[in-house]
């Protein structure tokens, strides 16, 4: 029986893009990395200020960097395992390596198509869109993006994983931990309740996200709702779960998901909680908005709430995270050679688009944005 050579499992991809949000390393790039992310998003001043300082509190460098050459070398390490020889290149949207010198790197190493992967599970415009979009827009800046969407080198994206099984088992594994790490520091467990935390988008962005088959919150509701019974039924107790959101910003007027984190567990100390466990399952590792609005803000409401609180980690570069992206990667390339593949998932939600619809996610309901889109049908011939 003719097998496939494993070389071959990748085809069409001649690269793998790992894209990723970036952060600064050092104080002096705080300001210009702000500058970066918040262009024209009508951030106030006030809140840049505000996290700016979160930033220089940790001596103005975000662990983000870090954690992501920690996944390019355990991707690279998975790939090799498997006899799958594809380079793995790491490129961010607001810093260093920039898209741009992502795209220098492939076109060096001679990629004619690259398939990306955003280091972000969830769908949404800052989740899938704008990673999306600043490819398009890092193309045309430099004369490779046709009329037709036609692009010197082609990008496909690997579709949001949130509810991919390798995610799902990491999220369970390290939230088990944390009930593990909630016993040592003293704490009740079987009495705790399980507080899983995302980043919060404004409710226009989340109207929006509905296209993607569900919207961003729902997305979340129905992942977490798997992580805690996969909990309960390995402790076996059942777990009492939440959904609550950190790192707002926007001006107060604007109404974003809530409750906020802090909020919530001032509410449920009220009514009696006395042990918690926060699952940041919005974030695929440590970065800023966990070391700062989990670990420090949160942890801190915690202590003066008189809560015995731990935090669980994050997939970061977990086995069954790394070995699932890789899963991915290569469903995702039998996808693009046109064959019937199962596209694995776990709870109620069906596995969401290898290709974007158009209009897919967009910043505002019923408003296009106007920029041009990669991996999705907006550009396709
Ligand atoms: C859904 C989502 C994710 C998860 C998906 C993904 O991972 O992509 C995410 C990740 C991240 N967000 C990050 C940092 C920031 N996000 C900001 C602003 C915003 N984020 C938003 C949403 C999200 N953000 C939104 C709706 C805004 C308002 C402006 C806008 O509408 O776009 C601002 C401006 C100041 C502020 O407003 O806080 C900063 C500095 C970092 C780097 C952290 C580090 O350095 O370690 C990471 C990984
Ligand atoms: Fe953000």
């Amino acid at each position: 029986m003719p097998t496939t050579p494993r070389s071959d499992l990748a085809s069409p991809y001649d690269a793998l893009l790992l894209y990723s949000f970036g952060g600064p390393n050092k104080a002096e790039d705080v300001v210009p990395f702000l500058r970066n992310v918040t262009a024209g998003k009508g951030i106030p001043d006030s809140r840049l200020e505000e996290v700016g300082e979160h930033y220089y509190g940790f001596g103005g460098k975000s662990p983000i960097n870090e954690q992501n050459l920690a996944l390019q070398a355990a991707l690279e390490a998975e790939l090799a395992e498997r006899g799958i020889d594809l380079p793995v290149v790491w490129g961010n949207r607001n810093w260093e390596p920039y898209t741009d010198d992502a795209v220098t790197e492939l076109e060096n190493l001679g990629a004619e198509r690259a398939v990306a992967l955003v280091t972000s599970a969830y769908s949404s415009y800052s989740g899938c869109r704008q990673y999306r979009e600043d490819l398009a827009v890092t193309l045309d800046k430099r004369g490779q993006l046709g009329e037709d969407g036609s692009t010197t080198v082609e990008f496909d994206k690997i579709r949001s994983y949130f509810n991919h099984p390798g995610f799902v088992q990491a999220n369970v594994d390290a939230v088990l931990d944390g009930f593990a790490a909630l016993e040592a520091k003293g704490g009740s467990p079987a009495d705790a309740t399980l507080v899983f935390v995302t980043h919060s988008i404004p409710d226009t962005m989340e109207a929006a996200s509905r296209i993607s088959q569900a919207t961003y919150s729902e997305q979340h509701l129905d992942v977490a709702a798997v992580i805690a019974e996969r909990v309960g039924a390995v402790r076996g107790h059942e777990v009492t779960w939440e959904l609550a959101y950190c790192s707002r910003s926007g001006p107060p007027s604007q109404p974003w998901l809530e409750p906020d984190v802090n909020d919530l567990l001032t509410e449920r100390a009220g009514e009696g909680l006395r042990d918690v466990v926060m699952a940041p399952i919005g974030f695929v590792s440590d970065h800023m908005e966990v070391a700062y609005d989990l670990d420090t803000e949160a942890m801190e409401t915690a202590t003066e709430l008189g809560l015995t609180a731990v935090r669980a980690g994050t997939v970061g570069t977990r086995a069954p995270f790394v070995a699932g992206l890789v899963d991915l990667l290569l469903e995702r390339a039998a996808i693009a050679r046109g064959e019937a593949v199962e596209e694995a998932t776990v709870g109620s939600l069906p596995p969401f688009r290898s290709v974007c619809e158009v209009d897919c996610c967009l910043r505002r309901d019923g408003e296009p944005s106007g920029v041009p889109a990669l991996c999705g049908v907006d550009l396709r011939r």
